[in-house]
Order: structure tokens, then sequence, then C-alpha cells
């Protein structure tokens, strides 16, 4: 009888002790969110990761971001306009036809005074829609890997109407293929396969990277971003350096970083589909002269991922994988997370919530 009592006794406590148990492990878990670090230069697609983060996690942009979005996406045809008459000039092609030339140069001069509450008024939509579609124009645009404008102007400029009316309301198409450069730190909390993440994003231009230190420690992923179009252009900061040979440069050095030996990282190629568009009129040889291969996109997209990958010292203390996509394709983005945080899963179990 007192024994039964005993054992009764023995099993309560152990089973006390097990509630006890879990219920500290739930709270150790609750606290637990896996870290990835978004890294790359300026201009190669980080944000526009984020964007499809927010859009796939978050519900979309709050009204704040849109009415940004609305305001700078407005501001940037005034002055993408004026950088691609006066680029141009600078590259040698002038506007031909005589009335168009005549409209850039009042443009040029009078373009202070159309801001009025950034409102834009039929003359100056005139002028923008005429200007956008002269020939001298188009071959500056064309030229566009040798000046400084943004990569999907065409999408904004070939709808003009829409993007001057007061009336208009960025949609996430919108919004993700504008461009504003980070300063700073963004930060996404998101859940995907039972486990707790947050994804960080920083500015990628030379002046932000030394803000990036500070996310190093506990970092699970990590993933640098390039944009594989780069290979003809050259560096905003500084105009003599080739963009792709700074980012080989630039993962070299943060990939090998202490902080990182062990980390798992993943080499996310953007911008395939403006690869596919650049191969059809740029020789990739021109710019890589040891390249040996076809100037097709399979050929070259495998070239420029072994430039990357071959930098990466220490392989076999961690994972390193490599992807191309289209950035500015949900979807696209969507799998690649999955994908990574599947596999760094599989490797590195760790606790459920
Ligand atoms: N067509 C196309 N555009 C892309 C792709 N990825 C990014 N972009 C565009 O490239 C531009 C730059 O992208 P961001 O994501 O802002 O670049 P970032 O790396 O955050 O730049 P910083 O903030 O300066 O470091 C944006 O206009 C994007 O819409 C892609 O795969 N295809
Ligand atoms: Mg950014």
């Amino acid at each position: 009888m007192g024994n039964n009592n005993q054992k009764k006794l023995k099993r309560k406590e152990m089973l006390k002790n097990k509630r006890i148990e879990e219920q500290l492990k739930d709270e150790n878990t609750i606290e637990q969110i896996n870290k990835i670090l978004l890294c790359g230069t300026g201009d190669s697609g980080k944000s526009t990761m984020i964007k499809q983060m927010r859009i796939l996690y978050c519900d979309g942009f709050p009204s704040e971001q849109v009415q940004l979005y609305k305001n700078a996406i407005q501001k940037s045809l005034r002055v993408n306009m004026k950088m691609l008459i006066q680029n141009g000039k600078s590259l040698g092609i002038h506007i031909n036809d005589k009335v168009n030339k005549q409209l850039s140069e009042e443009y040029l001069t009078n373009f202070p005074t159309y801001k009025r509450n950034g409102v834009y008024c039929n003359k100056e939509v005139y002028t923008l829609k005429q200007l956008w579609h002269d020939q001298s124009i188009q071959t500056v645009w064309k030229n566009r890997s040798e000046i400084q404008v943004p990569e999907n102007l065409d999408y904004y400029f070939n709808n003009l109407e829409k993007y001057c009316s007061p009336n208009f309301k960025p949609t996430n198409e919108d919004i993700v293929l504008f461009r504003i450069p980070t300063t700073g730190i963004v930060k996404i909390n998101f859940h995907s396969q039972d486990t707790k993440w947050e994804i960080i994003d920083v500015g990628g231009q030379r002046s932000e990277r030394r803000k990036w230190i500070h996310h190093f420690q506990d970092v699970n992923l990590v993933f640098f971003i390039i944009a594989i179009n780069e290979f003809n252009k050259k560096l905003y900061e500084d105009q003599t350096i080739n963009r792709m040979n700074e980012s080989i440069t630039l993962c070299k050095n943060i990939l090998n970083n202490k902080y990182f030996k062990k980390t798992d990282c993943s080499l996310v190629f953007t911008k395939t589909d403006l690869l596919k568009r650049s191969l059809q009129k740029t020789e990739f040889k021109r710019y890589y002269s040891k390249y040996d291969g076809e100037n097709n996109y399979e050929q070259v997209s495998e070239y420029i991922q072994k430039l990357f990958i071959k930098t990466i010292k220490k392989k076999n203390k961690r994972q390193v994988s490599s992807h191309l996509i289209c950035a500015t394709e949900n979807n696209e983005v969507e799998k690649i997370i999955n994908i990574t945080i599947r596999k760094y899963l599989e490797r590195k179990p760790i606790s459920i919530i």
C-alpha cells in the first residue's frame, strides 16, 4: 500500500517536472528568432526582396509608404527626363528633331517652375511624352549602361498619364519596380516553416556599408545579392569602377569575414530578365576578356556565378548556394526564401515554436 503511494507520488513529481521542462522549452523557443542578413552593393535588389517579403508576409505596404512612393515616382519623371537630355549631350547624342529640341531646351530651363505642389500640368505631361518618344532620347535610353539612370524607367514613362495624375495611387508593382536607395536599416519579421525569422536590409552604397558590422552577430543566413546584369555598368559612387568588379570584391570581403565562418550563405543573382535583354545587344566578352563561351544567358550566367563562388573560402564548414532570380517576380523570391530556410532547418534542426 505504502509502496503504491510512493510510486504515485513519484509519477506525479515526474509529470510535474516534465511540464516545467516543456514550459521552459516553450519560453525559450518563443524567443528564438532566426536572422537573415541581406547584403550587396547599391542597386543590387536587396530592398526589392524586402518589398516582396512585405507583400508575401505582411499585407503589403502601409499608407505612409504608398504616399512616399507616389511622391518619389512622380518626382523621378522630371528628374530623369532631365538626366536623359543632359547625359545625351555628354554622350554626343543630340536631339535632331527641331520641335523636340526646342521642347527639351524649354524643359531644362523651365522645369523647376513646373514643381507646383508636385502636380503635373497638361503641358508638362505632353512635353515628357513627346521627349520620351523622341528617337534621340530613345538612343540615350538604349545606351543607359553608360549613364546613371534607374533600371525600370521605361515602365513609368510608357504609362506617363497614369503616373502624372494627381489621383495616382501606386500599386504593389509600381512600388517594387521603383528604387529608393536605402539609408539605415530596415527589418521585417515573418514566420516560415514553423520558425520565426527576421530579415534585415541594409544600404549597399559605399557610404552605408560601415553600418553593416552592427548586424553581423548571430546571423543564421547571409544572402549576398548581386545584380547579374551589371557587368557593363559603372559604379554610381565612383565612375571609374566596374559595378560587377565592386560586387566581387565586396562578396569576397563580406562572406570571408570572421563572423560568417560557419554561416550558411546564399548568393542571389537578381535581374536575370535584364541580363537576357542586355545580351541581345552587348558582348559579354568585351568586359570580361577571359570569357570564351557563347554570348547567351545560360553560359554567361554560369560564368558570372563561378566568378563569385570562387571567392568564398572554406566551403566545407558551411553551405553555399547560388540562385538566379528576377526579384521583381514575387514567386521567385518566395521560392528561394523557402528553399534556403528548408535547407537550413534540415541541416540545423532547431526547436519548433
Ligand atoms: N527588372 C528588374 N528590376 C529589378 C530586379 N531586382 C531589382 N530590380 C530593380 O532594381 C532597382 C534597385 O533595387 P533595390 O532593391 O532598391 O536595390 P538595393 O540593393 O536595395 O539598393 P540600395 O538600397 O542602394 O543598397 C529597383 O528599381 C528594382 O525594381 C530584377 O530582378 N529585375
Ligand atoms: Mg535598398
